[in-house]
């Protein structure tokens, strides 16, 4: 980036009178810069930051300052169709390299439920999605600093990016490694015993509900987020969501895509059906052919891929799927794996698509409604961001949304980690049990000092 031609690309522009802001996109090329030195730099935005990472390497997007966006107590997507695009109505851009196809993001979501009963999720929003002031892709190599007009300073603007880019670079992130101190199962017993009573309830029209639960891991001290960030880098294969917001943080390593939106292409996937990984690939080879033959879990996957399917389909045209499931292969654990894809309709509000697919019967149940409404009266505490839908939007009309599972909600020396299981007939309440155990592995792991 040249200072003198971009300041002059600054110098030249008309403000329009109509927008707020200004969004600067600049390139990062030529700077060593890192997730975690720029969240070290913007340390003073803590409660105002957000990095979320695709499994797919599509992008790797972190977010600083949230000056704009909306909340709501209530899911509506025409009201929040409108909200987003006043949101993006407000910018006007400016590239200091004309190369550079960046556009701003709102990032959020909105609560698994409308549950109320709890108030560890108070932080967070029912609804909610923020536009932050300072934008990175690091899969882009770009970024964007979006300013107020009224304050907007035309003359070291330039110099303003580059020096907190230079910032940025040198900053040494330093980690203070916690322990932990203990971990407590919340209702074990009491957990299989509903589990029991829900095989009861099931029949052949209530076909599946997803039973969760918490693990309350104390540490020794007030958790150092950079230990976390680091330790999120640690494994691959997971998207990486790592969501602050006032004095709570929510973090999750899901393999799961809700679904993404690029170029107007939809791609979903639908994936259920469980198995654990063991250390000894032989063994696992065993294991994932009878995996591909096993009925419960075949059944199990195939009513969640035909209930996205179908939750798809009045917005899609050309739905495309493998009428037999793969796997995908985890670092703990195995899941029976379809992927779909579609043409999304032009005229198909991003809101709508959301809310009609979540939550898919893999973290909700069958039929849809039921299990939403069996999980909001006896799960004994309140989902809040687990398993719920998060992610971005551009304003490009991009989009990728994950399922927030293998997750926990950090809040000074605590995390609470969240974990579920797909309970139909013939569950075994011992057996998933034990699957929720392998499924806190993930957040376990991140919280680990190795
Ligand atoms: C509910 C969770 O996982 C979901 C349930 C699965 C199952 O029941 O087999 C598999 C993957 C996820 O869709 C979780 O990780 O907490």
């Amino acid at each position: 980036m040249d200072v003198q031609s971009s300041q002059q690309i600054i110098e030249d522009l008309t403000l329009e009178s109509n927008t707020p802001y200004l969004a600067v996109v600049f390139p990062l090329d030529g700077f060593n810069i890192t997730e975690a030195r720029i969240l070290e730099y913007f340390k003073d935005f803590r409660g105002e930051r957000y990095w979320f990472k695709s499994k797919e390497n599509m992008f790797n997007k972190i977010g600083i300052n949230y000056i704009d966006g909306f909340t709501r107590s209530s899911f509506d997507s025409n009201t929040l169709e409108e909200l987003k695009t006043t949101v993006f109505q407000k910018l006007q851009y400016i590239k200091l390299d004309e190369s550079l196809t960046m556009k701003a993001d709102i990032f959020g979501g909105m609560r698994f439920d409308d549950k109320r009963t709890s108030d560890e999720w108070m932080d967070f929003n029912m609804v909610g999605f923020h536009l932050a002031r300072w934008q990175f892709d690091l899969e882009q190599n770009a970024g964007i600093f979006i300013v107020e007009k009224d304050e907007l300073e035309k003359q070291g603007l330039v110099e303003y990016i580059l020096h907190t880019l230079e910032g940025i670079e040198r900053t040494s992130v330093k980690v203070r490694i916690s322990n932990i101190k203990s971990e407590h199962e919340i209702f074990p017993d009491e957990w299989k015993e509903l589990v029991k009573n829900t095989l009861n309830v099931l029949d052949d029209e209530f076909l599946k509900v997803v039973l969760s639960r918490q693990l309350l891991v104390r540490m020794d001290e007030n958790i150092d987020l950079n230990f976390i960030i680091n330790r999120l880098l640690d494994e691959a294969g997971t998207y990486i969501v790592y969501f602050e917001k006032n004095k709570s943080v929510f973090v999750s390593k899901t393999p799961e895509k809700l679904f993404n939106v690029f170029d107007n292409k939809l791609v979903t996937n639908a994936i259920a059906g469980s198995i654990p990984r063991m250390q000894d690939d032989t063994e696992n080879d065993e294991n994932k052919a009878e995996f591909l033959k096993d009925e419960k879990n075949l059944f199990e996957h195939i009513v969640v891929r035909d209930s996205i399917i179908s939750d798809i389909e009045p917005y899609t045209e050309g739905i495309v799927f493998n009428d037999k499931p793969s796997i995908m292969e985890n670092r703990y654990i195995y899941h029976l794996y379809t992927p779909i894809e579609a043409k999304l309709n032009e005229d198909a509000n991003i809101f709508d698509v959301l809310y009609q697919m979540h939550p898919t019967p893999a973290v909700g149940g069958l039929p849809k409604k039921r299990a939403q409404e069996y999980i909001k009266e006896n799960e004994f505490y309140t989902r809040g961001l687990y398993a719920a839908p998060l992610g971005f939007i551009s304003e490009n009309s991009d989009a990728e949304f994950v399922v927030a599972l293998r997750s926990m909600l950090i809040k000074g020396s605590s995390a609470t980690l969240f974990a579920g299981a797909g309970i139909v007939e013939g569950s075994d309440p011992e057996l998933e049990y034990v699957e929720t155990m392998t499924k806190f592995r993930p957040m376990l792991n991140v919280l680990e000092a190795l």
